[in-house]
């Protein structure tokens, strides 16, 4: 099996006001070109344990791989490297810096890895965006463009350092159905033509129900996967 993800029991606790377990032998795998949904009740953890993947948070016990090499342990700067490379994020609110070009928007991840030139970086982020059927909003205001299009534009951005691995936190939570719809008809081309491993937070059922796996939390714990 090809794991761009995997975690072995993790555990955590959050210690203010009161001594409270969060997250409780997380354990699982998620394959190479493998989409993956993850649903449960409010207050199940679910963006916890995200967070964690995301390798933001390193206040846990257990261990987490990327992509076969083991993630916990190691220092902020190796983290933020890493995160850049392998990992791209879409949130339910896009981020977008509204006064930056939508090409601007979807470059800076790249600028930030630093291993490319200007006009390379260009060019990548053009491919993506055309990828996502919005390159003729390339020099565009973020602030001026439409809901639905600024998510395709945060994907854009997330995918411009050819990550293994897209995680979500209800990117379609925003969206009204039809862009909801086209937000999972992307995920679903970039895991079928770039072979992209997808993790999605959802409360969308119609949603999870057209992933290959819906990974169920309650009360910190996966109930089913
Ligand atoms: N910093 C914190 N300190 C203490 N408790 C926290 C903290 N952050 C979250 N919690 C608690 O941890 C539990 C899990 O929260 P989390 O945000 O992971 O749930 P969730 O499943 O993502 O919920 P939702 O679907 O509403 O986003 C909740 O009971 C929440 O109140």
């Amino acid at each position: 099996m090809d794991l761009v993800l995997e975690t072995k029991k993790i555990n955590k606790h959050f210690l203010k006001p009161k001594d409270f377990h969060v997250l409780k032998d997380i354990s699982f795998g998620i394959e190479k070109g493998e989409f993956t949904s993850i649903m449960g009740k409010s207050g199940s953890g679910k963006s916890t344990l995200l967070y964690i993947l995301s390798t933001m948070d390193t206040e846990y016990t257990g261990e987490l791989y990327l992509n076969n090499g083991l993630i916990t342990g190691k220092n902020q700067k190796e983290l933020s490297q890493i995160r850049n490379k392998y990992v791209g994020f879409v949130f339910q609110f896009h981020y977008l810096l509204s006064e930056f070009t939508v090409l601007e928007n979807v470059m800076l991840p790249a600028k930030k890895l630093a291993e490319k030139s200007h006009q390379e970086i260009e060019y990548i982020a053009m491919e993506k965006l055309k990828m996502l059927d919005i390159e003729k909003l390339a020099l565009q205001r973020a602030s001026r463009i439409s809901g639905g299009e600024k998510q395709r534009v945060a994907i854009a951005r997330a995918l411009i350092n050819n990550p293994v691995l897209l995680m979500g936190d209800e990117p379609t939570g925003n969206l009204d159905s039809r862009n909801a719809d086209n937000v999972f008809n992307i995920f679903k081309q970039l895991k079928e033509e770039e072979d992209l491993s997808l993790l999605i937070v959802t409360h969308d059922e119609d949603f999870a129900n057209k992933t290959d796996r819906i990974i169920q939390m309650e009360d910190g714990r996966i109930i089913s996967s």
